[in-house]
């Protein structure tokens, strides 16, 4: 069985090398099978002990060569594969971000250090270098706006935007002072065309219609993407990489990101990863519409049709904003909703003729 060690100080921020040390074991941990390798992590002045990580196959996952020590932690890519190993177990924590982090390996040939913490052969020591003055002004904000179907999700989000774009900045005030905004929607939505976030009454503002945020990123390139302050969000819901996307955004490159989608589906489960970030967001909102039925306050959205997929694009042909207690009373919702339906039909095909 082969045994590497990880020896985590930090000589700028207090305590980080502490709280490091306990993310790697936990990651390790969780990167780890059963099987040969063996890893110790520890840090001085921390009362970690030697937290022993057995496995088998994290050696290609965060850069350690399989039972000789370490390899490829040199900082730079082996770093960021630690910080989004992190990330996406759904840490966010201002302040202890790894921004800037820059790790570095020393290989021990066995001699003690002066520090007395000694160092054995094939142990290697990794040093953890943090700019804390870059922690806090670096950091962006999460902004969650939640809720059903017709319930303003849109309509806010463009409001933000807007709000976002002229803050602090008169008409006249130079661009390089005004906050830069680019708003994403899901390409799964074209209901209203791919061009703009359009609203159910019709207000709208152009945007990237992507299928994942991998393709925004590569659209816009990375000149344009720093150049980004503010990332708003529509139709959330959709976005298979959301989390990550939202949580690197804000956790790493300082933007604010404001997002708006359904947190629940039409048999109200959770919709995407919607609600996994209310836990990492700054603020959140949840909207209500009214609903259809009785003009009560409507938190779901109930589908007119008898379909059973999770996703079908629609309107108010598909779908109606519904209070808790109509909701509850499918029956009565089902029927009323083929009363409007039938309506609807009746006054299209009376136009129609
Ligand atoms: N049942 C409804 N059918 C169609 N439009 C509606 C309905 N209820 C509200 N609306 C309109 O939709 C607007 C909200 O649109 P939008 O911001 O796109 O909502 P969301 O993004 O939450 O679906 C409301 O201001 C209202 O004018
Ligand atoms: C409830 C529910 C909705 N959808 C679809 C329907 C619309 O295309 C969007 C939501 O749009 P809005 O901007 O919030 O009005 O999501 C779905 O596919 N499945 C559902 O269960």
């Amino acid at each position: 069985m082969g045994t590497s060690s990880v020896f985590v100080k930090n000589a700028c921020v207090p305590g980080v090398s502490g709280l490091l040390a306990g993310r790697l074991v936990s990651t390790l941990h969780q990167l780890a099978g059963s099987g040969s390798n063996a890893l110790s992590v520890f840090a001085p002045g921390f009362n970690l002990g030697r937290a022993r990580c057995e496995g088998r196959s994290w050696g290609s996952s965060v850069g350690l060569a399989n039972g000789a020590g370490v390899a490829g932690w040199g900082g730079g890519d082996s770093c960021r594969q630690v910080r989004r190993s992190l990330a996406t177990q759904g840490e966010k924590k201002r302040g202890c971000g790894a921004r800037r982090g820059v790790m570095k390996q020393k290989r021990s040939n066995g001699a003690a250090k002066s520090d007395g913490v000694g160092l054995m052969a094939g142990e290697v020591e990794v040093t953890a270098t943090f700019e804390a003055e870059s922690y806090q002004d670096k950091c962006g904000s999460i902004h969650l706006i939640l809720g059903p179907m017709f319930a303003g999700k849109s309509t806010a989000l463009l409001k933000r935007a807007q709000e976002e774009a002229s803050a602090g900045s008169p008409c006249n005030s130079p661009r390089k002072f005004r906050r830069r905004v680019a708003l994403v929607k899901s390409d799964k939505d074209s209901r209203y065309g791919l061009s703009a976030v359009v609203t159910h009454d019709g207000l709208q503002m152009p945007c990237y219609a992507v299928p994942d945020f991998a393709t925004f990123k590569a659209q816009v390139g990375d000149k344009l993407y720093k150049e980004f302050d503010v990332i708003g969000i529509d139709e959330a819901q959709f976005f298979t990489d959301l989390y990550d996307f939202c949580l690197t955004a804000a956790d790493y490159e300082g933007k604010t990101v404001i997002a708006a989608g359904l947190d629940g589906d039409f048999l109200r489960r959770k919709f995407g990863s919607t609600v996994d970030l209310v836990r990492v967001a700054d603020t959140v909102v949840k909207l209500a519409s009214r609903c259809e039925i009785c003009g009560k306050p409507a938190l779901f959205t109930f589908r007119k049709t008898l379909d059973i997929q999770t996703t079908i694009i629609g309107g108010a042909d598909v779908y109606m904003p519904v209070c808790r207690q109509h909701y509850v009373g499918g029956q009565l919702v089902v029927d009323s909703a083929c009363t409007v339906l039938e309506a609807h039909q009746a006054a299209h095909s009376r136009k129609d003729c």
